[in-house]
């Protein structure tokens, strides 16, 4: 069996070598404890991470950790994280460690990753090579059951291809799923035979673990055409077991909420390109990413890699849907598209029901938007005769984000 390959980048704390670090990090994690013990028989060895080169970066170092295949009980991902990213985190001697990327040789990866992938959305939604737009219905909360399907047709009737729920809405009183769901299916049905187009709608069935499967099959018989999940709060293993049931067969649009707590710093905690290979495997149709030009804080090399690893050919697990989302607007689409390429979800709430004309002009602005990248043509002169374009970057055009 092949070894997986975890990276760090780590500082240890003043007096501490590297050499002592990286070690100290590969026995935690493996065999050893912070001092040596009697029963550490010697048949027990072949489970000990390997520590590779260490070599420095910024202000600290960067190692590879080999941990032998064995050591994982496969398919359980819990454990997978406590060996990758476990108890290293809080060693005092070491002041910050950062895991950066996992090599996951195929003989620990037992899923079978998106049911549809980048492909599979875009025949549902009948595109072959532009990016996607998206809308977050806003506010994320609050809207009765009825106002978010009217939000909803317009957004869809301006020309989105996807509508989600925000991360914080779920089931609450005030708009209810059983009441929410049908309204907006209806409506997307409403856009269908007005328009034949087929726009999809994560519902959010984010929820306790015993219950998510049941929330999702209901979502199912509702009548749902995709289903969205928080993946950080819920846990990575939701995504799973939504992905696997085989009464569901929808695809997964996955949120990641309360990530930034873990990916933010660049000393400490752990880097979205993990995150990326896990939601892969474990069957995400769709991840938010983060943005070139939004609102929130992202490294531009990291992002367009952790877009690549979910677009790249990988194990022979089908590809995901990357989702720009944070503060985008159809001022910053262009960047987007030049950045990330096109095999790409741009997803706008505030730059789609902030328009000054309202949901349906700002939906049709992002369009043109990505019209105009995709024929690229300057937006300045696309919106010379497009007016909801126009009017979207007399709003945001100059506006720092
Ligand atoms: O969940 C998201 O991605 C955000 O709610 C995006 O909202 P915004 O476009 O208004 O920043
Ligand atoms: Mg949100």
């Amino acid at each position: 069996m092949a070894d997986a390959v975890a990276t760090y980048y780590f500082r240890p704390k003043e007096g501490i070598t590297p050499e002592w670090a990286a070690k100290a990090i590969a026995e935690e994690q493996t065999t050893g404890t912070w001092t040596d013990v009697s029963t550490r028989e010697e048949y027990v060895h072949y489970l000990d991470g390997q520590v590779g080169k260490i070599t420095p970066s910024g202000d600290g170092y960067q190692v590879a950790i080999r941990y032998p295949a064995e050591i994982f009980e496969i398919g359980n991902i819990p454990q997978y994280l406590s060996v990758f990213a476990g108890n290293l985190f809080g060693l005092s001697r070491i002041a910050g460690v950062r895991l950066l990327d996992v090599e996951f040789p195929k003989e620990i990866i037992p899923f079978k990753g998106p049911k549809f992938g980048i492909e599979g959305v875009r025949k549902l939604v009948g595109t072959t090579d532009r990016p996607h737009v998206g809308t977050i219905i806003k506010p994320k909360v609050g809207l009765n059951p009825k106002d978010t399907a009217e939000v909803a047709y317009e957004a869809a009737i301006g020309g989105v291809d996807l509508i989600k729920d925000d991360e914080t809405l779920t089931d609450q009183k005030f708009c209810p799923i059983s009441e929410r769901l049908p309204a907006v299916m209806e409506k997307l049905d409403q856009v269908k035979s007005e328009t034949g187009r087929n726009v999809l709608y994560a519902v959010n069935i984010s929820t306790a673990g015993d219950k998510i499967l049941e929330r999702a099959r209901q979502a199912k018989e509702m009548g749902a055409n995709m289903l969205m999940i928080d993946v950080i709060v819920c846990g990575f293993d939701a995504v799973r077991v939504i992905a696997e049931d085989p009464s569901i067969n929808l695809p997964l649009h996955i949120h990641r909420t309360m990530h930034a707590a873990i990916t933010r710093n660049r000393e400490h905690g752990i880097a979205m390109r993990p995150f990326c290979r896990l939601v892969r495997m474990l069957g995400g149709d769709q991840l938010h990413t983060g943005t070139v030009s939004g609102k929130m804080e992202h490294d531009m090399q990291e992002l367009i890699g952790d877009n690549r690893t979910l677009t790249h050919p990988w194990h022979g697990i089908k590809s995901v849907f990357p989702v720009s989302s944070g503060g985008i607007h159809p001022g910053g689409v262009v960047e987007e598209i030049r950045v990330l390429g096109s095999d790409l979800i741009l997803q706008a709430g505030g730059g789609i029901h902030g328009h000054p004309d309202g949901t349906r002009a700002g939906a049709t602005a992002m369009r043109q938007a990505v019209d105009a990248a995709m024929e690229e043509i300057p937006l300045a002169t696309y919106a010379e005769d497009h007016n909801e374009l126009r009017r979207a970057l007399e709003k945001w055009g100059k506006v720092k984000v």
